[in-house]
Order: C-alpha cells, then structure tokens, then sequence
C-alpha cells in the first residue's frame, strides 16, 4: 500500500496525455460520480480499455488532454493557479510563497479572531435567521452571495461535459451548445470580481481593514517577486471550497450516526476534543473532498503494481478508493470514529491509508489552515445546536457532485435546535 505512492518518483500535475489508474477501482463506490450506477465489472474493463486505448493512442490521448487543459487552463489565468502549475521554476517560487508567507502555522495563527468571527457569525446566522438563503444573510453589498454563486459556476464548467475533452474532432459542438460562451462568460464574472477585490485592497482609504488578509500579503509579496506574482497570477491563486464541503459531509454523517453525535457533544474535554478529531478523520477516510486529489503527471516512466507507467503520463490516484480499501481498512462502509481513538493515523500525508490532502511534494500547502477552520466550524456547529432532520424527512441522502471537489448534491437541510441548558 505505501509501496504505491513512492514509487511515483518525481510528479508534476497538467500533462499532454493521460491514464485513468487505480488498482482500486474495482472498490470504487458505484455511485462515486454524480449518483450514476455501474456494474463493477463493466467499470473496471471500462478503464482497463481506456488505459490501453490512452496508452497506444498516445496522440489522440494527448490532444484530448491538451483540449480539456484549456478549459482548465482558462479558469486557473494560463495554469498561474499552482495547483495546475507543471514542476517548475514558477511552480517552486508559488510554493515557497504560500509556505513561507500564506499558508505557515504563523499565518494560520495571526487568522484566528478572522475566523472565529466568520465562524460565530455563522453560528448567530443559525440562531437568527433559520430557513434564510446565504443571499438574504448577506451584508449590505452582498459580496459574500456573489462570490458563493461565482465558486459554484466554477465548479460547475469543471464538472460539465466537453465533447473537445473526448472526441477533440467534434469541439464544435462545444460551441453550438453555449458550454464555450459559458465558459467565457464565467471566467469574465470571475476575473471583474477580483479585480475589484483587489482594487479595493489598493485603496489607499478603505476602511473596513483591521488586519492584513491574504490579498494585502500578496500585494506586498508583489513586489518582492515581482517575477512571479503579477495580478493575474494572484487572481489565479483563487479559492477553493474544500473546507466548506468537508463541513457539510462531517454534519451528513453525524446526522446519520446519532450515536457518534452524542458523543461529540458529551465529549467533557474541550480542549482535546479527540473524539470529534476522529469524526473528521472517519469524514475525510469516507468522503474526501477531493477524491482523485489533484492529478499529478508522471516525470520518468515508471511501473507501478503491473502497470507501465510512461513518462508525462496524468495520473489519478484515487484517495476514495484508497479509504474504502479493505486491505487498509476494517469494515470500511462503516462510520466508526472510533477506529481513530487509539490509533496515530492521522491525515498529514505521511499515512497513505489517509490522504485527504495529498502527500509529498505536491501535497496541500493548506492542510492547517483547512483542517483548523473546519475543527473551528465543526466544533461550533456541534456544541451550538442540536441537529435534527426536518420533519417528514427518515434519512439523508449521499450523492455527490461530479468533479474535482466532490460535494453533496443536495442541499444539506437540518433543523437546529439551541440547546435548553
Ligand atoms: C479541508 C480542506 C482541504 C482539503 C481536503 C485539501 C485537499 C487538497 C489536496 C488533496 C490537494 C492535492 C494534493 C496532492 O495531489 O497530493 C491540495 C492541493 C492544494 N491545496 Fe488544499 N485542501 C484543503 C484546503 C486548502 C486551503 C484552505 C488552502 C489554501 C489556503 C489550500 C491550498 C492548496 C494548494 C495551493 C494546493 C496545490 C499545491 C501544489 O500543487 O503544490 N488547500 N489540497
């Protein structure tokens, strides 16, 4: 099992060509992408022939991919969002930046009264306001709804069918059914709401600054690497939703596992609050919010179980398959946080039963800062409330969304109750 990641050598994610890999796809939940059923059999042959297919026909494979790298390619400012970046000089400068300067325990700490007020903001949302839309919490100028609605258009070009990405001769397609304006039109949305996010960061009279936020640290960097980081590359920084779907997937599965709830709100040790550390950590195992990670190209060939792997090849590693994996795990459908009390596993990259956020070189430079917000929300969430299915409503449902960041389908509807103590 830990053979299998080592054995990558040096990668480095975007590529021409690619593979679909794991050995695990036989234990891939059927219903993995967007609810759809297929048999296990047809799945693995599927990708059994596609391996072979990608293999040989490595030229369509990589006009395929250098298609489907453009739609890519277009939301993340010309691969400037490091996570697309290939190894390189601009990839090493990014990762020394956000290490050093975005995402250090340090930075993670100087955040903290920032996202405790996000997070009881949130909590007082709950109290105040119940069955709201986000649009009519908002503060006056809405910023928060727009930038919510943005992420999700996002994700949605991310997830959508592009017949370029498979049948590059029929792109056109593509353009006689909108998806390419709506690409376009997207990526405008996008771009003017940063721009003005960062005008707003540039004005020398703004007001409502009490701290340095992320945007004002990349301003001064601005100077310094001045190589590397112009306004494109800082809109191409972006964001992510990582944390927010890993919060609604931790409150789907205690909802469903009362028992766990209980005691995570028994739990007399607020300081440790190890029992709900192993309810993230059973969350992350059973619904990591990036299943196939950030797919990384292979440098060199390599073999991998009985595969060859050849050089530049994109390769999927299945962090879904790997936590549902019977060889790593015991019952594996279950949700058992217990597994977690007495065991040292933990989710920082250097266990490859759990890799939630990657490991090794390309691993996430934001485990801390995701993994501190979405303790902080879960905590709070928990012990604010007691949480229960709205009426009419036996049991929540689990489909996912289709692509990178894999978030529940339908909306996560729970009634909250503040507790009468
Ligand atoms: C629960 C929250 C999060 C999860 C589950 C998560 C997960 C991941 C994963 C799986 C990868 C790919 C790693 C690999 O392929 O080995 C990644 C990459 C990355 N993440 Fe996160 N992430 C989270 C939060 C964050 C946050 C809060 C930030 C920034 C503040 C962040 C910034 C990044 C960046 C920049 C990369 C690309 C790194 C590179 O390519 O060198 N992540 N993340």
């Amino acid at each position: 099992m830990q053979r299998r990641w080592r054995d990558f050598g040096e990668v480095q994610a975007t590529g021409v060509c690619s593979v679909v890999y794991s050995s695990q796809f036989g234990n891939l939940e059927r219903e993995i992408y967007g609810g759809k059923k297929v048999d296990e059999k047809v799945l693995y042959n599927f990708i059994e022939l596609l391996m072979s297919q990608l293999i040989k026909l490595d030229g369509i494979a990589a006009d395929c991919y250098v298609k489907f790298e453009r739609r890519l390619q277009k939301l993340s400012y010309d691969n400037k969002d490091i996570a697309l970046s290939p190894y390189n000089e601009y990839w090493r400068q990014m990762r020394k930046i956000c290490t050093l300067h975005l995402f250090s325990m340090k930075q993670v700490n100087s955040f903290r009264s920032v996202r405790e007020e996000e997070v009881f903001d949130m909590i007082d949302r709950v109290k105040g306001a119940f069955g709201k839309r986000l649009s009519e919490y908002d503060d006056g100028n809405h910023e928060g709804a727009r930038f919510y609605e943005l992420m999700l258009q996002t994700q949605e070009m991310f997830d959508n069918f592009y017949y370029r990405d498979y049948f590059p001769l029929m792109g056109w397609l593509d353009k006689l059914n909108g998806s390419m304006a709506r690409l376009e039109k997207v990526f405008k949305d996008l771009d003017e709401f940063y721009q003005e996010l960062i005008d707003e960061h540039l004005n020398q009279n703004r007001t409502n600054k009490t701290q340095d936020d992320m945007v004002d640290i990349l301003l001064k960097l601005k100077q310094e690497y001045s190589a590397y980081l112009t306004f494109d590359h800082i809109k191409g920084l972006g964001a992510t939703d990582t944390s927010a779907s890993a919060v609604v997937w931790m409150m789907t599965l205690l909802i469903k596992n009362p028992d766990s709830s209980k005691k995570v709100q028994q739990e007399d040790d607020l300081y440790k609050l190890d029992y709900l550390k192993a309810v993230i950590k059973e969350t992350f195992r059973l619904y990591p919010a990036l299943p196939l990670l950030v797919p990384p190209e292979s440098r060199d060939r390599c073999i991998l179980e009985r595969y060859e792997i050849p050089k530049k090849t994109l390769v999927y590693v299945n962090a879904w398959a790997v936590g549902r994996d019977p060889k790593c795990w015991e019952r594996t459908e279950e949700f058992e946080p217990e597994r977690f009390m007495s065991s040292s596993i933990d989710y920082k990259g250097a266990y490859f039963d759990l890799i939630p956020f990657g490991s090794g070189r390309r691993g996430c430079p934001g485990l801390s800062f995701g993994s501190t917000t979405v303790e902080l929300a879960l905590s709070n969430l928990v012990y604010s409330f007691d949480w229960e299915l709205p009426e009419g409503t036996n049991d929540i449902d689990t489909l996912k969304t289709e692509g990178l960041v894999m978030h529940k389908k339908n909306a996560l509807l729970l009634v909250a109750k503040v507790p009468d103590n």
